[in-house]
């Protein structure tokens, strides 16, 4: 950690940071605003391992720790400074400070002991995740940490080149620095645009910390293909900033394992703009190359299942026995059209549940219970493919 301070802090920076005064902006737990006497000794800015890195002209800087998860790995936030009086949300480098200052945090490993995918070429994609095992429906079969999280507003936020900047000092410092800039890159212009701004508008997946919307690279998940009937989910946990991986259905050996970067309901047109727009890349997967007439049935469900989920919570709250048997029956649409869409709705079960529930607040026990029982039988399948 010496050796890396030494070799990027004293020459990129002052060794005062003006940018860390105490003042109105101070904040007495604020880890960046060290005041020992030696600025150059890594444990005045702990929990950070490096100084933090704060331009001049903007409230942002770089906070690393090369420590979390282990060696080889390591994590570099960029957020601003100790928030202004005014500041309606905390940035998340609190958080995170008090994470990596509180007891060490276990590596959370999938409880697989044999490995279920390595990396592959995917004809088309690049590279992508391919199963080596079967991975059961249900398994939680990768737990990965975040390496790199900036601000969702940082890039709005700061001159272009200040931005880079700001990300190439955030992967330099890590110790995976090198394994993240190997990642894959989308920009059109690969010749104008830096590494480290191309991979992580490529591989960053939008997520929530303390209320506000971040972007955060996993690099393990980052080699993951989109498709639009996704064979796994993810589950972004924001207070040990670990992203579990669970298999939707059963995963064969050679399969390509797959996610969603959109959001679910969306029909083809919406996702192929979002895809693009967002993500930079024209969508292959299997249901967007599939004849038009199964991608137009697939859209048709996919609305059903957003108009009418709609349209049933407007009729629970009126509360009155019509209004219950009408919701059940659109219910049990929904319920058909996503069984069809399989690989849209993560746990099924718990929808069969509600409908049972429904339809015995709507009079009708036995077709109820029948639904209740099938929906507990179908999570208790999710459950034990993660035992
Ligand atoms: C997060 S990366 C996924 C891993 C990447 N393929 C690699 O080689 O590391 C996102 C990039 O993968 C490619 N990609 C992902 N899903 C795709 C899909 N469904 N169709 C075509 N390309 C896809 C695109 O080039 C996209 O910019």
């Amino acid at each position: 950690t010496n050796e890396t301070l030494r070799a990027t802090d004293r020459t990129q920076q002052p060794l005062l940071n003006t940018d860390c005064l105490p003042g109105p902006f101070q904040h007495a737990n604020f880890p960046a605003c060290f005041t020992g006497p030696n600025p150059d000794d890594a444990s005045s800015f702990a929990p950070w391992t490096h100084r933090p890195y704060c331009p001049p002209n903007t409230t942002y800087c770089v906070f690393t720790n090369a420590d979390f998860q282990g060696p080889g790995r390591g994590v570099s936030i960029i957020d601003e400074q100790p928030p202004k009086a005014n500041a309606n949300t905390t940035p998340a480098v609190f958080s995170i400070s008090r994470l990596l200052s509180s007891a060490p945090i276990h590596t959370q490993g999938p409880k697989h002991s044999s490995p279920s995918y390595e990396v592959r070429d995917i004809p088309g994609k690049g590279k992508g995740l391919v199963a080596t095992r079967k991975i059961r429906r249900g398994e939680v079969f990768m737990v990965d940490y975040v390496a790199v999280v900036a601000d969702g507003r940082f890039p709005t936020r700061v001159r272009r080149a200040q931005g880079r900047r700001l990300l190439a000092e955030a992967i330099e410092r890590l110790p995976m620095g090198k394994e993240v800039l190997s990642l894959a890159r989308s920009s059109s212009d690969p010749e104008n645009v830096p590494a480290v701004e191309d991979v992580m508008k490529t591989n960053s997946f939008s997520v929530e910390i303390d209320g506000g919307e971040y972007m955060a690279l996993f690099p393990r998940i980052a080699r993951m293909n989109h498709a639009c009937k996704p064979s796994a989910l993810t589950h972004f946990n924001s207070t040990t900033l670990s992203n579990t991986v669970t298999a939707f259905r059963d995963i064969l050996p050679n399969e390509e394992i797959t996610i969603s970067y959109t959001p679910f309901n969306l029909p083809s047109p919406a996702r192929h703009t979002a895809l693009l727009q967002k993500w930079g890349f024209t969508c292959t997967c299997a249901l967007c190359t599939s004849p038009p007439s199964l991608l137009a049935a697939s859209d048709k469900r996919r609305t059903t299942i957003s108009r009418l989920g709609d349209k049933v919570v407007k009729l629970v709250s009126k509360g009155n026995p019509e209004a219950l048997r009408r919701a059940a029956e659109m219910y049990e649409e929904v319920v058909h059209a996503a069984e069809r869409e399989e690989g849209l709705v993560p746990h099924m079960g718990g929808h069969y549940e509600v409908l049972g529930r429904l339809w015995i607040a709507a009079g009708e026990g036995e077709r109820g219970v029948g639904w209740v029982r099938r929906g507990r039988e179908e999570e208790r399948g999710f459950e034990e493919g993660g035992a």
